[in-house]
């Protein structure tokens, strides 16, 4: 007879074949695999181990109390419909594994069957184990025992010893669940009553191929008892041992839920209850769910009935700042304000619940709490985010050199920067509109080079003494014609000063009286060798007119950087310098930043001086939108919250949060350092202060009526600019002059302009109690000749203008003869019939003029106080409207100081 293969014993025994050779390994039969044959004693040591050996009086009683026990299984469910029972007790389900994991609702009752009965357990009758959990099941169940027990017949399983594979799969599946405990015991009284007439059920040996004959099942183990990784384990394991009514199995489900025993039960629940029960899974979740709320409920008895805790105060030491409020103080001590209030008073300091105290203080009140201090040493945001990271070598690439362009007035440091711009366009941007973002880039050679566009070594300088040093190379024009001249000369210290090599441009070589020679021979008074008389200092003659010489002067420009190993790391987040920035109308605030190592995306978060932001946008030299700047590369960004100044480093951060912080820290910063430094200025003593030499800068707020005064009173007074002071416009506005500008004012120590506009009450007030002098203008000269004459020290006031009160327009009655009369109500101070007035609208200065008449009732009056009620019509105007303001005022004449 030839031998069996692992497979074919795995059939007959109706197991899988990975099953079947792990028993094989287990009882030390090695085989390879599926194929393996297997020795006749080998066979019958599987067969013992699955079988008992024929013969046992077991065997015989087994198999039939196993069929029977399916009929009892099958009527067990008769209330789970026909379909279903058919669908397990087909003939055809109980050929192979793996049937049942294709039936999607598996009764739950055949989770229980396999449930191994104790041999030695007497037969129950058929108790009315019926529990409240068998509300749907149960009845039924004994109903079926019962009638089963009448002798009703069910369909039988077929021959073969196959069982149907749902009952292994969700035996192994559940048991050890709770309900299932309880139904199992149900069963077993079933089983019992069935035993009476069938004979005896629930070896051991059937637990053993539940657990084992597991059908596959999509990735799950597969292995013997494996399959049992998502349920608790049986009791009794595999082994399948005698389960008597085990004291220890949990309550049903909804005895378990009895916590609230005084609802009434819900009927619609026990239906959905049902519906669940006939899904396996469901009533499992709702099984699990219970136990959890019973653990829920358990665990929260349990708290209840805990003692509290006794409270151990809290002896961790406490972090303080340098300075901190009372309130903070309080809280860091989990005690009240008004205690540490009291505590300081002690001590013999009196404080408020938002007035700060001084570290050792705040000590000193932990101290007497039992709490020790701990001085918290404050990160500085602003030095951490400007530190920065040292490159990793390996990541540094080669980066075009910047250049700047220095040298004497008229040299023609412009002209070179054009002639360059132009006649180096790359054949790709041919066409492109260049605009001047303040520095832009050419290609020579395939290779490029950053020129800052701000020619002269002031705007150099003035970068540099604010720390940010762009350029790599300088360019020293030094004109042929004309030779080194004073500001040649400076050119050179500040580049010396720099420690930026120096490449000289001989220009104007087109011109007959060029001399390179004497250029030459000026330079090496000021230690510039040039290469021709020996020294190392680069000289190119060109012209910037004829395009002569450009070509060599770009070659050597990158010959330097070469020599300089100029590098960056593209890399990383972008670091550079804002090489120039303004507030755009449409865009606002614009800044180039020239980035000098990492790269800038849109979208990076920065931080630019005192303004920060998100890169919203980017535009290179060309004009075109770029979505990210590398090294050396000019930009103009958008989305900054303020305008930087040129000079102000841009770094990009991770967080908006600490750009915020970081920014508004500066500008706070910077506002009080202008604050400190100058006193309050107005026209009246702008001279004085010039002359001091207090001020070298004269801020201007200027609000007008219409854009178009705005633009043309800025350039007037832009042009009144002196080498000793510099008129500087802060800022400009169409509208009334209001509390904002009053405080920028403040802050920045302004004079504030108004040009047919007022301030209003607000500004007012606030500027009276700040002492900002504020000048209102309706002619533009005016404006103009008192700035002038402020400068210069010739304006001296005589007369000031007081304002009497506001009157506001509340009515307006229409008279054929008489005009526009303004039905007013004097809102503050008074108004005089000789005053002058204004009629305002939002703000704006409509008219000026003088009354025609002020009546109160019918009668014509001298003045009327805030308060009362007046009629009003004014000389030769009728454009009166309800809400209009009327401000009534008074020149007077004010006594000249004696100097
Ligand atoms: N013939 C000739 N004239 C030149 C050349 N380069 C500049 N110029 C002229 O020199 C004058 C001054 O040139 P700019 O380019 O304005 O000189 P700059 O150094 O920029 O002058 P500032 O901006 O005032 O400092 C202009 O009239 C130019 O046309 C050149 O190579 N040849």
């Amino acid at each position: 007879m030839a031998k069996k293969r692992v497979h074919e014993l795995a059939k007959e025994l109706n197991i899988e074949n990975k099953d079947l050779i792990n028993k094989l390994i287990e009882l030390g039969i090695q085989v390879k695999s599926h194929m393996s044959a297997l020795e006749d004693s080998d066979v019958q040591k599987i067969l013992h181990s699955y079988r008992p050996p024929k013969g046992l009086p077991e065997e015989k009683k087994t198999e039939p109390v196993t069929k029977q026990n399916m009929q009892e299984r099958g009527r067990g469910q008769g209330m789970e419909g026909k379909k279903e029972k058919d669908q397990f007790f087909r003939p055809d389900n109980s050929k192979g594994p793996g049937l049942v994991d294709r039936v999607p609702n598996r009764p739950p009752d055949r989770r229980y069957e396999d449930k191994p009965k104790s041999p030695q357990r007497p037969p129950r009758d058929n108790r009315p184990v019926r529990t409240s959990a068998a509300k749907d099941g149960g009845r039924q169940e004994v109903k079926d025992t019962a009638h089963q027990a009448a002798g009703h017949n069910r369909p039988q399983r077929p021959p073969g010893g196959g069982r149907p594979q749902g009952e292994r799969t969700t035996q192994a599946h559940h048991q050890g669940r709770p309900e299932q405990r309880e139904r199992f015991n149900q069963n077993q009284v079933k089983s019992a009553a069935g035993q009476q007439s069938a004979g005896a059920q629930g070896r051991p040996q059937q637990a053993e191929r539940a657990g084992g004959a597991r059908p596959p099942q999509g990735d799950r183990p597969a292995g013997p008892g494996k399959d049992r990784g998502n349920v608790r384990p049986a009791h009794g394991g595999r082994g399948g041992g005698p389960r008597p009514s085990n004291p220890s199995i949990p309550k049903p489900p909804e005895q378990i839920a009895q916590p609230k025993p005084t609802k009434a039960p819900d009927k619609t629940k026990g239906d959905r209850r049902k519906n669940y029960e006939k899904d396996g899974k469901w009533a499992d979740q709702s099984i699990e769910n219970t136990k959890l709320n019973k653990h829920r409920l358990q665990k929260s008895k349990k708290k209840q009935e805990q003692p509290a805790p006794p409270v151990i105060p809290d002896k961790r030491p406490v972090q303080i700042g340098e300075t901190v409020t009372v309130q903070e103080l309080a809280e860091k001590l989990k005690k009240t304000a008004a205690e540490v209030i009291k505590k300081l008073m002690n001590l013999g300091v009196l404080a408020t619940i938002n007035q700060e105290i001084d570290f050792d203080t705040a000590a000193l009140i932990a101290g007497e709490y039992g709490v020790e201090a701990e001085l918290k040493v404050a990160v500085d945001k602003e030095a951490l985010i400007m530190t920065e990271p040292e490159d990793d070598p390996a990541q540094l690439v080669p980066r075009p050199p910047v250049v700047t362009i220095m040298g004497h007035v008229d040299h023609g440091k412009t002209s070179l920067l054009d002639a360059i711009r132009q006649t180096n366009v790359t054949a790709g941007e041919a066409g492109g509109i260049t605009q001047h973002i303040g520095a832009y880039q050419v290609e020579h050679n395939g290779k490029k080079i950053t020129f800052v566009d701000t020619p002269g070594h002031a705007a150099f300088t003035a970068m540099r003494a604010r720390g940010a040093q762009i350029t790599d190379i300088a360019i020293l024009v030094v004109a042929a014609d004309d030779g080194v001249m004073p500001q040649t000369v400076e050119a050179i210290n500040h580049a010396k000063a720099a420690n930026v090599p120096i490449i000289v441009a001989i220009n104007k070589m087109d011109k007959p009286e060029a001399n390179p020679d004497k250029v030459k021979q000026e330079l090496t008074q000021h230690e510039l060798v040039v290469e021709d008389w020996g020294g190392d200092v680069i000289a190119v003659p060109v012209s910037a007119k004829t395009g002569m010489g450009l070509d060599n002067l770009l070659e050597m420009i990158l010959l330097v950087a070469e020599v300089h190993e100029l590098k960056a790391n593209p890399n990383r987040p972008a670091r550079g310098t804002v090489v120039e920035a303004e507030l755009d109308k449409g865009r606002g605030p614009v800044a180039t930043v020239l980035v000098q190592n990492g790269t800038l995306h849109v979208g990076d978060t920065i931080v630019v001086g005192h303004a920060f932001g998100r890169v919203r946008a980017m535009i290179d030299d060309k004009g075109r939108r770029v979505k990210k700047a590398g090294p050396s590369m000019p930009v103009e960004i958008l989305g900054l919250s303020d305008v930087p100044e040129a000079g102000d480093i841009l770094v990009v951060v991770e967080d908006e949060k600490l750009a915020r912080e970081v920014a508004e820290k500066r500008q706070l910063r910077k506002r009080e350092e202008i604050l400190k430094a100058t006193a309050k200025i107005s026209l009246d003593d702008l001279f004085k202060h010039i002359q001091e030499g207090q001020i070298k800068e004269l801020p201007i707020i200027l609000k007008a009526d219409v854009q178009g005064s705005i633009e043309a009173l800025a350039q007037a007074l832009e042009k009144l600019s002196t080498d000793e002071v510099k008129v500087n416009l802060i800022h400009s506005g169409v509208g009334a002059i209001n509390e904002s500008d009053i405080m920028l004012a403040t802050a920045s120590n302004a004079i504030v302009i108004g040009f047919n506009v007022r301030p209003d009450a607000n500004a007012r007030k606030i500027a009276e109690a700040e002492k900002i002098d504020i000048h209102l203008y309706r002619v533009i000269y005016e404006v103009i000749d008192d700035v002038k004459k402020a400068m210069s020290g010739l304006l001296d006031p005589e007369y000031k203008e007081v304002i009497m009160g506001h009157v506001e327009v509340r009515k307006i009655f229409k008279a054929s003869k008489i005009g526009t009369i303004a039905g007013c109500y004097v809102t503050e101070g008074k108004i005089v019939r000789d005053a002058g007035i204004r009629l305002i609208r939002d703000g704006i200065v409509i008219h000026e003029g003088k009354l025609d008449s002020l009546k109160r009732f019918k009668d014509d009056v001298k003045e009327v106080a805030q308060g009362y009620e007046c009629g009003i019509t004014i000389e030769n105007f009728n454009d009166i409207q309800e809400g209009d303001i009327i401000e009534a005022y008074t020149v007077e004449t004010i006594k000249r100081e004696l100097a």
